[in-house]
């Protein structure tokens, strides 16, 4: 039986995949820390967008945001940030820039990618963002999954936790989506500070839920599931990578969301921000798929979630197995987390030689 039977085919869509979220600036001290830099660089980053990236960048398919940036020079970077990734700028909602940048600014994210026992660390300063105003219908949602056509639509927990219009906004374009036959993923992503920051405190689960019951593939782990959707699982980890929780979540979300076609999650050790286990678990048909976590080095663990969520999604639209398509997404992650920004620099043939197994030797 196919995974996703419902997957329109590439000749019937304009877009392969679009994301729907925030594009952030990325602002990195490097090999430093935030609180002594003196200079830092820029990069674009988003947990829906980088997804969209991925699967520009790495795997060549046709993508495109829809976010919102201001029209001054702040967000013309990040346009061209985007643009340099690979990904259309054709659906971006350009708004008037506040010149005191009360209202619709960059959201900006400081982050630093950690060493060894330190934590990566991000802060944010993000209020007032105009992602975060998006309201339900800035879109023409049926024009473009059903006139331009769109075999995939990604967004997630991250951008659904901004407000309640952006909560309003996913809501929205999953419903279309589903209406018109485009597959929608959703990464719950738990962001436990942007949960707190909103005035409902029953927010998390009373959205998270209403989007769910709408999605093909839904991402998260047995942490996320509680978190989001309330789904208590009584297993306890015997280690850091252990699927059995993932497995008792998955069986319990049974029956609660029968259109759930796919749940994935990495399996990832947290113990250095340097050197992971890494891996995968996903449930679908109800069985439980684990691709084996192994030893990574790591230089940027941020985005490397979003790394193995686009490579996954590739893998299904390309018509891969659950295991190959799986493979896929844990090589894209770790090998975004071996170059700095939240983004990989790679390409299918490394991915696919990775997720075959290849050694490191170098190639000359
Ligand atoms: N011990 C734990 N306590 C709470 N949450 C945990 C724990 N271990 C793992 N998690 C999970 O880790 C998630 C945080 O993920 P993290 O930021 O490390 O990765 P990610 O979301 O995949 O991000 P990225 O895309 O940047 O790699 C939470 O959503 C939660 O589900
Ligand atoms: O906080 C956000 O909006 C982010 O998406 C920040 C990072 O880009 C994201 O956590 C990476 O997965």
């Amino acid at each position: 039986m196919t995974l996703l039977p419902r997957l329109k085919s590439k000749d019937s869509c304009r877009w392969d995949a679009v994301a729907l979220g925030e594009v952030m600036l990325r602002l990195d001290p490097g090999e430093g820390r935030i609180r002594t830099a003196r200079q830092f660089q820029v990069w674009e980053g988003g947990g829906e967008y980088n997804v969209a990236r991925g699967l520009a960048k790495t795997f060549g398919l046709r993508s495109a945001v829809v976010t919102a940036l201001p029209r001054n020079d702040i967000g013309a970077l990040v346009h061209e940030l985007i643009l340099q990734g690979g990904v259309s700028d054709a659906h971006i909602l350009w708004r008037e820039a506040d010149p005191v940048g009360r209202e619709n600014r960059v959201g900006l994210n400081f982050t630093e990618r950690g060493f060894g026992p330190r934590g990566a660390l991000g802060v944010s300063d993000r209020a007032h963002s105009a992602a975060s105003a998006m309201q339900p219908d800035d879109v023409d949602w049926d024009t473009l999954f059903g006139d331009e056509g769109v075999r995939w639509l990604h967004t997630g927990g991250i951008f659904s936790a901004l407000s309640e219009s952006t909560a309003e906004t996913a809501l929205a374009a999953v419903t279309a989506a589903r209406r018109h036959g485009t597959i929608v993923s959703y990464d719950l992503n738990y962001r436990a500070s942007l949960w707190a920051a909103h005035p409902d405190p029953e927010a998390a689960r009373r959205v998270n839920r209403a989007i769910a019951e709408q999605v093909d593939v839904l991402i998260g782990d047995e942490y996320s599931l509680a978190a989001c959707l309330g789904i208590e699982t009584p297993e306890v980890r015997t280690n850091p990578c252990d699927p059995a929780p993932f497995a008792a979540a998955a069986e319990r979300l049974r029956g609660q969301l029968p259109d759930l076609r796919l749940l994935a999650s990495p399996l990832r050790d947290p113990v250095s921000a340097s050197m992971n286990r890494w891996g995968a678990c996903a449930w679908a048909d109800g069985a439980l798929t684990v691709h084996a976590p192994v030893e990574v080095a790591i230089l940027d663990r941020v985005g490397g979630g979003d790394g193995f969520v686009s490579g996954l999604a590739f893998g299904l639209m390309d018509g891969r197995s659950l295991e190959a398509s799986l493979a896929l997404g844990v090589a894209h992650g770790a090998l975004a987390m071996t170059t700095p920004g939240d983004n990989a620099m790679t390409s299918l043939d490394e991915v696919e030689a990775l997720a075959r197994g290849d050694g490191a030797a170098a190639r000359r």
